[in-house]
């Protein structure tokens, strides 16, 4: 049942102090934007999605995908993917095995390397296998993160804020990407932005905390 990402009275606690409620459904194919002020617990709701919240903090609150409860899983089975500011590039695998982590474990050599050109050539990357990823620059380093999280066949996204250290041709580019790629894979995508032309370019509802 693909009926996307269910965010359901979802609480998040700093100690005894509540940061934010939220109440959201993520259609597949569709991004939801969340915007707030600094420190109002969005990068801490994205880490309770993922089953990987820091210690001092707790929530509350259902979340679903396509209808499955996350809350009894295990951070690598809930199948969510997510893009940071920062890059976050193995430093000691080359581009390409750094692609090819996101591929489904146990897929045929052929294939994975098929997947990793195919993936260099959408982003403009084609013959950057070999290279260390310390030698990318922020932008080449934002598209293969991002490919990487692709790769990996998410069955939803979280975005914290991943094109808000790029130029603005490049951030078009990116958010056109991850839009078109979501949205073309009916993967539900939830964004964190303090940016209004983000929200603008994700053309899905605005949760205002
Ligand atoms: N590693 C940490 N240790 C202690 N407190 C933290 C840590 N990370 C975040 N906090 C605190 O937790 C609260 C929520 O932070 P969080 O990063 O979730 O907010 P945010 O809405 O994503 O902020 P921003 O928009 O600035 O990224 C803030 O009060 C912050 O100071």
């Amino acid at each position: 049942m693909a009926d996307g990402l269910r965010l359901d009275r979802v609480r998040v606690f700093q100690g005894r102090r509540r940061l934010l409620e939220v109440d959201a459904t993520v259609l597949p194919g569709t991004v939801v934007t969340l915007m707030g002020p600094s420190g109002s617990g969005k990068s801490t709701l994205l880490s309770y999605v993922m089953g990987d919240l820091a210690p001092g903090f707790h929530a509350e609150g259902r979340v679903t995908l396509d209808g499955r409860d996350l809350g009894g899983l295990a951070p690598e089975a809930r199948r969510v993917g997510i893009l940071y500011q920062d890059p976050l590039l193995f430093p000691h695998l080359d581009v390409a095995a750094n692609l090819a982590f996101g591929l489904p474990p146990g897929s045929p050599r052929a294939e994975r390397r098929a997947a990793v050109d195919r993936a260099l050539a959408d982003i403009s990357l084609s013959g950057f296998g070999p290279r260390d990823p310390a030698t990318l620059s922020g932008g080449q380093a934002a598209r293969v993160a991002l490919m990487r999280v692709l790769l990996s066949a998410p069955r939803a996204l979280l975005l914290d804020e991943p094109f808000s250290k790029l130029d603005t041709g490049l951030r078009r580019q990116i958010r056109d990407l991850v839009f078109g790629r979501a949205r073309a894979a009916g993967i539900p995508v939830l964004l964190v932005t303090h940016d209004e032309a983000d929200a603008e370019a994700a053309g899905g509802p605005v949760i205002r905390l």
